[in-house]
């Protein structure tokens, strides 16, 4: 093994400069393919190149053994390329992976479902509008089975096989299985999975207390088609069903975006605001020129399920957007900037730090500062809100709709890789892909399909992580660390009053601290990165529950008023099938 540690040093130099014009290249290709998907964009071989590159240079870092080296990130980036992940298959078996996953992920973005009429539906925006916003049984259900039959049912052999090559790939890597060891080890502590487990057990009160809400009478799981979105992973759609106040403050600001003429633009230049506000960088020309934020009207197919690019040249990075005037997408539109922010903040680190501390604070940033936006007293403030008053009853409404998103979603981001990681080591055989699905979704979110499923369906196929292979756990974790990242940037704001009502817009002291984190990027353990914010090192739910108490406290009140049930014992429940 070579242990000459200035060797080390000028290999990884060239490592350097070589993986940025690659990966430069491959993420050129990509994007041209995402946003105009043809056969002839397909360019695999930019797939093929980046492959290559990994192999050969994660072969050449495991020559060396750093353990007397010096500099901490030389060892902690010779550790990161020795995982060369799938590029350690054969040449035949990485093609056929490259053109599973790119068929996948094209099949999922150009699904549509069709009414007997011969109109057709695509995901975006359509069948996402259905879902928001209509109250008819039977349409919601045509939009439901329809995503499933167009979207997840074609996905199942396709994935099967992916499952296979993707588990060849992990033993080839000497990890244990995909998804369960590589997956977690970007989060680098040991206990991981007994953290979100001790997370998940911290939480469960509060979700018995929230899913029994005095509305939603739950004696029994709910329909997977009722809560307001085609996954029921954010339940906000259902405001206007379980609102506590229906007179006193209103949270939507979806009418007065629509009544003042909002348009993607302004949506990316009001958040691009709000981060300059803070001292955070703003959006680089190029990313205004180059972006996609609106889904193409000249006939081009694209991949409209929302992402953020980084080019690996210090100066061109996009997103890629299918945006509707909503208060959802104007969420959205701070969490795809929250990406592009941390590229600007890292962009001089080496290219194997241009990552997240973990991947659940690259998923965090953007919805951090949207819990300041989302306030209505902000939303007042950028004229998307008129009557706010400053009472109990506004407080309780508001907080609904923020737990019917945050809270609702929490066993949802749970649940998708507890799913993936028991298909990767073999626990659901492809006997049981759908099987398996329900029972984690009726166990975990109460919910139960409102037609039969049978193993020729392949639901989990349905959401788009699955077929594009994007893990999910980030989004737990970042929806469990956001709230520890606005309770200590709302203090360094010098905040006061409850946590919920905080806004830390223009505050340089917030922006500072956030600032500083991102541009670490991956070059410190996140609990070093953690311990720079909030002063401890640990993910903890403390500040989520603090953030809700208050909404906490009145169901307990409202659910004991109506003496009603928690959770769902009645679980073998059906609803009435049509038909
Ligand atoms: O999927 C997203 C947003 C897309 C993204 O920004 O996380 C995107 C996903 C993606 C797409 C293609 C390839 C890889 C990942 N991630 C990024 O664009 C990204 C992530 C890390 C670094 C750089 C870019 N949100 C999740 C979870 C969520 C988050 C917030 C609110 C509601 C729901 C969802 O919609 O189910
Ligand atoms: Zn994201």
């Amino acid at each position: 093994k070579n242990t000459d540690e200035l060797d080390a040093k000028k290999f990884l130099d060239e490592y350097n400069t070589t993986a940025e014009v690659v990966w430069n290249a491959y993420t050129e290709a990509s994007w041209k393919y995402n946003t105009d998907i043809n056969e002839a964009n397909k360019q695999l071989e930019k797939n093929l190149e980046m492959s290559a590159h990994t192999l050969r240079y994660g072969q050449k870092a495991r020559q060396y053994d750093t353990t007397d080296f010096q500099d901490p990130s030389v060892k902690r980036i010779i550790k990161k390329l020795s995982d060369i992940e799938r590029a350690a298959l054969s040449p035949a078996e990485l093609e056929e992976y490259n053109t599973l996953l790119s068929n996948m992920e094209t099949k999922y973005s150009v699904a549509e479902v069709c009414r007997d009429d011969g109109t057709c539906h695509p995901l975006d925006p359509d069948l996402q509008k259905i879902m928001a916003e209509s109250r008819d049984y039977d349409e919601l259900l045509f939009a439901w089975k329809g995503w499933r039959d167009s979207a997840g049912k074609v996905l199942r052999q396709d994935y099967k096989r992916y499952v296979e090559l993707a588990n060849k790939a992990a033993t080839l890597n000497g990890m244990t299985l995909n998804g369960k060891s590589f997956w977690r080890s970007l989060y680098e502590t040991p206990t991981f999975e007994e953290d979100l487990e001790s997370l998940w057990k911290e939480l469960e009160p509060a979700l018995y207390k929230k899913y029994g809400p005095e509305y939603i009478n739950l004696k029994g799981p709910i329909p997977a088609h009722l809560l307001g979105n085609m996954w029921a992973q954010t339940w906000s759609g259902i405001m206007d069903l379980v609102m506590p106040y229906p007179d006193a403050t209103q949270v939507d600001a979806t009418p007065a975006m629509v009544a003042k003429g909002w348009n993607a633009t302004r949506m990316f230049q009001e958040s691009d605001n709000f981060f300059t506000s803070l001292g955070l960088l703003p959006m680089p020309k190029e990313f205004w020129d180059k972006s996609m934020l609106e889904k193409p009207s000249d006939g081009r197919q694209v991949v409209c399920h929302a992402s953020a690019w980084d080019f690996y040249n210090r100066k061109d990075f996009r997103i890629k957007q299918c945006t509707v005037v909503t208060m959802d997408d104007l969420i959205t539109v701070h969490h795809e900037m929250g990406h592009v922010q941390y590229f600007l903040q890292y962009k001089d680190q080496p290219v194997s730090f241009r990552d997240g501390a973990n991947p659940g604070f690259h998923e965090a940033i953007g919805d951090v500062l949207a819990l300041s936006v989302s306030t209505p007293k902000h939303l007042q403030s950028i004229g998307l809100l008129d009557k706010v008053e400053n009472n109990h009853e506004s407080d309780i409404n508001f907080l609904m709709s923020m737990a019917l998103d945050k809270i609702a979603f929490l066993p949802f981001g749970y649940l998708m890789d507890q799913w993936r990681w028991k298909v990767f080591d073999g626990r659901i055989p492809s006997t049981e892909y759908n099987k398996e699905w329900w029972n984690l979704r009726m166990k975990y979110q109460g919910l139960c399909p409102p037609v039969t499923r049978t193993e020729d369906d392949f639901d989990p196929g349905a959401k788009f992580h699955i077929p594009a292979n994007v893990p999910y756990v980030r989004y737990f974790v970042s929806f469990v660390i956001q709230f520890q990242f606005h309770k200590a940037l709302c203090d360094a704001a010098n905040h006061v009053g409850p946590l919920h009502t905080c806004d830390i817009y223009k505050s340089k002291e917030a922006g500072k601290l956030l600032g500083d984190v991102m541009k670490l990027g991956f070059s410190k353990p996140w609990p070093e990165a953690m311990t720079m914010i909030t002063g401890q090192p640990k993910m903890s739910a403390q500040p989520l529950m603090q953030y809700f108490q208050p909404l906490i406290q009145w169901l307990e009140a409202e659910n004991n008023k109506n003496n009603d049930i928690r959770g769902w014992p009645e679980y073998n429940w059906k609803p009435s099938m049509p038909g």
